[in-house]
């Protein structure tokens, strides 16, 4: 085991997410059987007592991989030389809402973890948004952090990825494992775009694979897009384990790189490609090596798949507006 821990930030420690997060962290599901973690846990004052207890919890494991666990409420304390950033705390949506009803509860929450991260953070910070609306979250973190190169702020959309992957393979009574090359374009909101026309069932095409234009219009991209909303009916709360093994996914995948032959999604800064406004972060086909993405360029869009990602970006568009209009950027 190499001796130096990487010291991992989480936010919103005592929530939901968080207590499914943890553990996976601590237990080197994120970052291998040989890599120790100190973890950073951020809260809000009123909560670091049920923090404290969660912290009970991760002593009584004895993972052989945590080497030590530092707990606050205050943001440049504890990002101090961080070299990840999970920013999961924010509220969650109820019944009724969309994501996109947080901002305001939310996005003041992201401008100072931004300003503290490029205060404290190491040089190697890479930062992950899940809290909600997670895409224009990680614009307020990262426009607030003009030190930290803008590619190392993310936001997630993996869990929507591997709801896709997940339906397809239901649909096609196939292993996930067959799945390659899922695509989720745009938001992490209703408007996100799932794309089966580029994806691979055991190397053929996922959308003649398919070949039901109804079915994918129909059924596969609003189950995917509205996945959340089903859950929040189902539990009266909203994803957390999902969301959990989903943020590990993606900052493994992050650190890892992809493999030969597959990519991820990932919400990063557009640089333009597909006609996606630069600046806003917005989920693209992204492929991982040496702890860099890249988006994947030269796929062909077609006429349905463009008005789909044009009509989620004109949502960030407006997000980014509003966040504006609201001072955070
Ligand atoms: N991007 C994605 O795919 C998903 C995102 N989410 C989002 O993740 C967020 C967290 O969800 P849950 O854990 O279920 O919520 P939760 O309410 O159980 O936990 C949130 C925690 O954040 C803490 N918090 C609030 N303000 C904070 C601040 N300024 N600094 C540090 N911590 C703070 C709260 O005290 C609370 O403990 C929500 O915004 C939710 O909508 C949830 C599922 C999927
Ligand atoms: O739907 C929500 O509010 C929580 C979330 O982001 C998801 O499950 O995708």
């Amino acid at each position: 085991m190499s001796t130096t821990p990487v010291k991992v930030a989480v936010t919103g420690a005592a929530g939901q997410i968080g207590y499914s997060l943890l553990f996976r962290i601590a237990s080197g599901a994120l970052l291998g059987p040989d890599t120790p973690v100190e973890l950073r846990l951020l809260e809000i004052t009123p909560a670091l007592k049920a923090l404290e207890g969660v912290v009970m919890e991760l002593d009584d494991c004895a993972f052989p991989t945590l080497a030590k666990v530092e707990i606050g409420d205050d943001a440049t304390t504890v990002f101090d030389g961080v070299n990840l950033a999970l920013l999961v705390g924010a509220r969650p949506r109820g019944p009724g809402m969309e994501r996109g009803d947080l901002l305001e509860a939310n996005g003041g929450i992201f401008a100072p973890q931004g300003k503290a991260l490029n205060e404290v953070a190491a040089d190697d910070i890479r930062v992950t948004v899940t809290g909600n609306p997670a895409n224009t979250n990680a614009l307020i973190a990262m426009s607030n952090a003009p030190d930290i190169p803008t590619e190392r702020f993310s936001a997630l959309t993996r869990l929507d990825h591997n709801r896709a992957i997940s339906q397809l393979a239901a649909k096609l009574s196939v292993p996930v494992s067959e799945i390659k090359k899922m695509t989720i374009w745009g938001n992490h909101s209703a408007t996100q775009y799932p794309d089966l026309f580029h994806a691979e069932v055991s190397g053929k095409n996922a959308a003649e694979a398919v070949g039901d234009q109804d079915w994918l219009a129909g059924t596969f991209i609003p189950t995917v897009a509205k996945r959340g909303a089903a859950i929040i009916e189902a539990r009266g709360a909203s994803s957390a384990a999902s969301a959990a093994s989903a943020t590990i996914d993606h900052v493994r995948t992050w650190v890892q790189g992809t493999p030969d032959g597959d990519w991820v999604s990932m919400a990063v800064r557009s640089d333009g490609s597909y006609g996606v406004q630069e600046g806003i972060i917005s989920s693209f086909p992204v492929t991982v090596s040496n702890g860099q993405w890249e988006i994947v360029q030269g796929l062909d869009i077609n006429d349905f798949s463009r008005a789909k990602i044009d009509a989620s970006v004109a949502e960030l568009v407006e997000e980014r507006d509003a966040v504006k209009a609201l001072g955070l950027i």
